[in-house]
């Protein structure tokens, strides 16, 4: 039925994820931006003339856990303070009241002139992942575009195809001897991002390359600095 067909999809498409976002890029990726300790890196990609370049970025936040870089990302209440690009986000079903993991999202994107305007359908899981028993669990957030019956496709809006997957590794920087004396200093997130974007429809090649290299690394930038803030005076969600 449907729920066991969209938790099919959301496994495959998790375990994808942990698998290989991860890994090293190869040379075959271009570094289009870094700052501090944010990578940021983008392969050319066109699918019948349309622009779907994959992007990879590997960043390391100070003073928070993967927990909490998820938990902000993910939770639909925080989601207008931190993008700049969307004009308006909905959650438009939740799976399984029971388990909020799951949420499907309906959000309409800014319109880039001359560009049609975009708008979003997508599932968002958020997992917890164990490793071994002495370090902190991987967590990660996946989007995952999908149809909906309260989402439909209508002009002018041209529907977007997003994978997109942020993962996080907390370490315990020079552990205390009592775990409870951990302090934010002790903490460091090492995060990749990763995004599938196909645009869905026609734009000029050289537009989108540069809309991504500008918008990419300022939603990461200002997207990390604001759970930074959020969690400042905050107890450590680990
Ligand atoms: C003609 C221009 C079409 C716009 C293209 C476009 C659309 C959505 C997205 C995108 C879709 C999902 C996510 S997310 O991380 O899942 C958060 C969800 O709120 C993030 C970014 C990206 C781009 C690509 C430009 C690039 C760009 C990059 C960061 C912001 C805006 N535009």
């Amino acid at each position: 039925n449907e729920i066991s067909n969209l938790s099919i999809e959301i496994e495959r498409i998790v375990q994808d994820h942990l698998k290989y976002d991860r890994e090293n890029v190869s040379d075959l990726w271009e570094l289009i931006h870094h700052e501090g300790e944010m990578k940021v890196y983008r392969r050319e990609v066109e699918e019948n003339g349309i622009v779907v370049d994959p992007l990879k970025c590997f960043h390391t936040v100070k003073g928070v856990t993967g927990h909490e870089i998820c938990h902000y990302f993910f939770d639909p209440l925080y989601r207008m303070e931190w993008e700049t690009t969307l004009d308006s986000t909905k959650v438009i079903e939740t799976p399984d009241k029971d388990n909020l993991d799951t949420l499907v999202f309906f959000q309409i994107h800014k319109r880039v002139w001359p560009a049609a305007q975009r708008d979003s359908c997508f599932w968002s899981h958020i997992r917890s992942v164990s490793t071994n028993e002495e370090d902190q669990p991987v967590w990660i957030v996946v989007n995952y575009t999908t149809d909906h019956p309260l989402a439909p496709i209508k002009s002018p809006f041209v529907r977007l195809v997003a994978n997109v997957a942020l993962t996080c590794e907390t370490q315990i920087v020079e552990p205390p001897l009592n775990p409870k004396d951990i302090k934010r200093e002790n903490l460091r997130c090492k995060l990749t991002y990763v995004a599938f974007v196909n645009p869905g429809g026609w734009a000029p090649a050289a537009a989108l390359r540069a809309i991504a290299k500008r918008e990419y690394p300022k939603f990461l930038k200002r997207f990390t600095s604001y759970v930074v803030e959020q969690t400042r005076d905050k107890p450590i969600l680990f």
